[in-house]
């Protein structure tokens, strides 16, 4: 009874202000209208004189999460664990360990922070939906997040410009600061990916001192270079072919690049790409700041006697067209990739797509791969991994004894110099055998396998003379007999 009576009043207030918005509508002029709109606003602008800006989470129809969204929930992340009282925390792998979670506003919680001493309010909100929907997007819940900003009316241009840009700015920064690198590695034509945590860095990695140094001086020369390369017209790009024997570093330098770069690896295997158009769409669809790898190269390609003259005819000029129709026949018959279609990538299809991107070649057999896979301005600079020198010798001591010094060290050194053994075989004879293993002991296991390793080489240099002087020997007998023949038949 007491409802519907409720129900009657409600429905006349209703009818009424209907009523009084239609005359208002018909009756008062359209000038006067809009006179009495500016009043209204200026009353409700007076009594509150802040203006509020929305970020959402997602945006769009395809549930798009938003940039601006996640810069700010990073901006936040690190300003608000100082001001807020209402914190979340989330597990994190951030390279400083000493911080293993992340602390950020808590939903509906609010900060106050100063900007060139202005004031703005960011609150954290949620609106929680009441229907249940089931969606396949793995980050999406039904929640609805957003964040407000709210600053007094007066400084709209310095916050809308000048404290919007300090955010997403310092947003980058502290993203670049806390990125996990990632390790891609690809199957048909799909990139998947773990968190690359190989502590692998320059300091540790065996080489001579000059080559090193000259190797991080082309890196931060190329990350520095975004003007520079956009000034000469080139693709933001820089391409490193590694070189020599397994063992030597190759895989360890490409790590070390990357945590030096703060770059993601793409590892590509070429054997798994069925043709050039995959190949295309895999290299499309990797981000910037990356190395792109393609191991052992030489092992990679398939380069039968028809496809290495299709790069000739390509390296001479003789027409691109033709060399698109020859890759098309072979992606028809379902062949792999070909060394045409990989240079067509190398050369140009990252033009389209964004800079800062670097590609690194290795291989054991330098000798065997196609010069117009390694031309410099493709592979820009060549580095040779070479066996282990007492320089890098010493890095391995630095890093698997903790000593730089100490009264075996020059026997090393002239072994060192008298055979030929791989860094990751010295890095293998140094490591300790137990926990309690002494340093002293260690350097006479490698001692003695450099040792071991002298010998073996001379016995087997040995036997190859001994294999060679016997062929020749045979040969002159042979020569002799056809002699001794001819002097017969004549
Ligand atoms: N130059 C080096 N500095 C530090 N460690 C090295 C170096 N070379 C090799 N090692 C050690 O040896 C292991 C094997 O090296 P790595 O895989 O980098 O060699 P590679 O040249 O890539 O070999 P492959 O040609 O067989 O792929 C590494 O895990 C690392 O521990």
């Amino acid at each position: 009874m007491l409802s519907n009576m409720y129900w009657t009043q409600a429905g006349s207030v209703m009818a009424t202000i209907m009523f009084i918005y239609t005359m208002f509508m018909r009756l008062v002029p359209s000038t006067l209208q809009t006179r009495i709109g500016r009043y209204s606003k200026k009353f409700s602008s007076f009594v509150y004189p802040y203006i509020r800006i929305t970020f959402h989470e997602y945006t769009g129809e395809r549930l798009m999460k938003s940039e601006a969204y996640t810069a700010i929930q990073t901006y936040l992340s690190e300003h608000s664990s100082q001001l807020a009282t209402k914190l979340k925390a989330e597990a994190t792998k951030v390279k400083d360990t000493s911080i293993p979670l992340i602390l950020s506003m808590d939903d509906n919680e609010e900060i106050i922070e100063e900007f060139q001493g202005v004031k703005v309010w960011w609150g954290a909100h949620k609106i929680t939906s009441k229907t249940q929907s089931f969606s396949l997007h793995p980050s999406y819940s039904d929640d609805k997040r957003y964040y407000k900003l709210t600053f007094h009316k007066r400084y709209r241009s310095l916050i809308t410009e000048s404290y919007l840009k300090h955010v997403l700015e310092e947003a980058k920064a502290i993203e670049m600061k806390n990125r996990q690198l990632k390790l891609y590695t690809n199957t048909k034509t799909k990139w998947s990916h773990v968190i690359l945590e190989h502590p692998a860095t320059f300091e540790t990695l065996a080489m001579r001192s000059k080559e090193k140094e000259d190797i991080i001086n082309d890196l931060v020369k190329f990350k520095s270079g975004k003007s520079y390369y956009a000034k000469i017209g080139k693709a933001w790009k820089r391409g490193y072919l590694l070189y020599g024997p397994p063992g030597t570093g190759k895989s360890t330098m490409i790590v070390a690049m990357a945590n030096f770069m703060n770059y993601d690896v793409y590892d590509l295997e070429l054997t798994a790409v069925k043709n050039n158009s995959d190949l295309r769409k895999l290299l499309i669809n990797t981000s910037s700041k990356s190395i792109i790898v393609i191991e052992d190269i030489d092992c990679s390609l398939d380069l039968t006697g028809q496809r290495k003259k299709k790069i000739e005819k390509v390296e001479r000029g003789e027409g691109e067209g033709s060399m698109k129709r020859d890759d098309e026949d072979d992606e028809d018959r379902g062949s792999k990739v070909t060394l045409s279609g990989l240079l067509n990538v190398v050369d140009g299809i990252w033009s389209a797509c964004g800079g800062e991107r670097i590609m690194v070649f290795t291989t054991n057999f330098v000798e065997k791969i196609d010069p117009a896979l390694i031309r410099r301005g493709r592979m820009d600079k060549h580095i040779e991994l070479s066996y282990c020198c007492y320089e890098a010798f010493k890095v391995l001591a630095k890093n698997y004894l903790d000593i730089e010094s100490h009264h075996l060290f020059p026997k090393i050194e002239k072994l060192l110099e008298e055979t030929k053994m791989t860094p990751a075989d010295v890095a293998e004879n140094l490591m300790p055998k137990s926990v309690d293993e002494e340093v002293e002991t260690c350097l006479h296991s490698l001692i003695q396998a450099l040792e071991k390793f002298k010998k073996d080489a001379e016995k087997k240099k040995a036997g190859t003379e001994r294999k060679q002087s016997n062929m020749q020997e045979s040969k002159g007998i042979e020569k002799h007999g056809e002699g001794v023949e001819a002097n017969v038949i004549h």
